[in-house]
């Protein structure tokens, strides 16, 4: 066998497929393709590479070129024109049923205010660890990956947060090692100030998902957050109306405390699709606090979000796949 056959033999145990390799005076030039693996896998798969390269008789010294199909990872905002209208509790769900559905799916929380996504996905208190300054999400059960600002802000200081140092906690998380996601959910902070503003500005979603309750407190709030996606040319891909009719939990009637209807309603106005809407029901509130999110369970709710999700995945699909 010559020198480039053992190499290539050497290889293809570890590599197959990803790497092309020749050999010159000694020389080992090995380009490698490390599409959708990760910053540290692909890191890990080059020194694999290098090490196994450098044991070939023959070879004086590896170079080895790290080439990647550049992966367009799209940003879908989840955005509420107020607090507590149960906008964390549709992201994470929403992620879920998507994941469910096969889409690879990561969950950024930059809820500097209420982070919540880390006591949603039962990972809280588990810090996300990072390798070369690049953040690694922390795994949840429920295949969706996860950065949250909660774990990023020291508790009590969101208010000295507001600014640069949330817009750069963000980037972090949005630049960090998300493997081979192809979807980033993005569970903005309630309102439609600066801060929401400038994240949007920065980031640039392919398009929002706007939650509200069937209030007209809320839908006022609700205008004003598309308003704000409308500004910066973020496409509103539809309108949930969450916490819409109570289903009691005893004999099951349902009844419309907070009214019904309106967020569909006001989203007809807009000429903006809705998308759904979810009752407010205390088995989403009792499992949401438990860590355990009703999207990836087998009972009413699981179908009410993968109804949702089927619709978001319908729009993925029409706008880019
Ligand atoms: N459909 C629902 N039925 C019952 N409880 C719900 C429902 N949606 C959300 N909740 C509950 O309402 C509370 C607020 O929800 P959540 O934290 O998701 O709201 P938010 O809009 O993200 O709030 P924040 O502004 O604090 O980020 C939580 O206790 C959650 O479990």
């Amino acid at each position: 066998m010559n020198d480039v056959h053992s190499l290539k033999a050497a290889l293809a145990p570890i590599a197959a497929g990803r790497a092309s390799a020749r050999i010159e005076d000694g020389r080992a030039s090995i380009v490698l393709d490390v599409t959708g693996l990760g910053k540290a896998a692909g890191e890990e798969l080059e020194a694999d590479v290098r090490r196994v390269a450098q044991g070939v008789a023959g070879v004086r010294e590896v170079r080895v070129l790290l080439t990647s199909e550049r992966r367009a990872r799209r940003l879908i905002a989840v955005a509420s024109g107020k607090g507590g209208v149960g906008k964390s509790t549709i992201a994470a769900n929403l992620a879920i049923a998507l994941a469910k559905r096969g889409r690879r799916v990561g969950l950024v929380d930059a809820d500097i205010y209420g982070p919540s996504q880390t006591r949603l996905l039962g990972v809280d208190g588990i810090r996300p660890e990072s390798r070369e300054k690049t953040l690694l999400p922390v795994p949840t059960r429920f295949g969706v990956p996860l950065l949250s600002m909660g774990g990023l802000v020291p508790e009590g200081q969101a208010i000295a947060w507001r600014g640069s140092m949330a817009g750069g906690a963000l980037g972090q998380m949005v630049d960090a090692d998300w493997g081979d996601a192809e979807l980033l959910i993005l569970d903005l902070p309630p309102g439609t100030g600066d801060l929401q503003l400038t994240m949007v500005q920065k980031h640039k979603p392919a398009g929002a998902v706007i939650v509200s309750t069937p209030q007209d407190l809320a839908l006022i709030d609700a205008t004003r957050a598309i308003d704000l996606f409308n500004k910066v040319d973020v496409p509103i891909i539809g309108v949930i109306e969450n916490m819409a009719g109570y289903v009691c939990p005893h004999c099951g009637e349902v009844s419309d405390p907070f009214g019904s209807g309106g967020a569909e309603a006001a989203a007809a106005k807009m000429g903006l699709p809705f998308l759904g809407r979810v009752p407010l029901e205390l088995a989403i509130r009792t499992a949401s606090d438990a860590g355990e999110p009703p999207a990836a369970g087998n009972g009413p709710q699981a179908e009410t979000f993968a109804s949702l999700a089927a619709q978001l995945d319908g729009w993925l699909t029409a706008n880019g796949g």
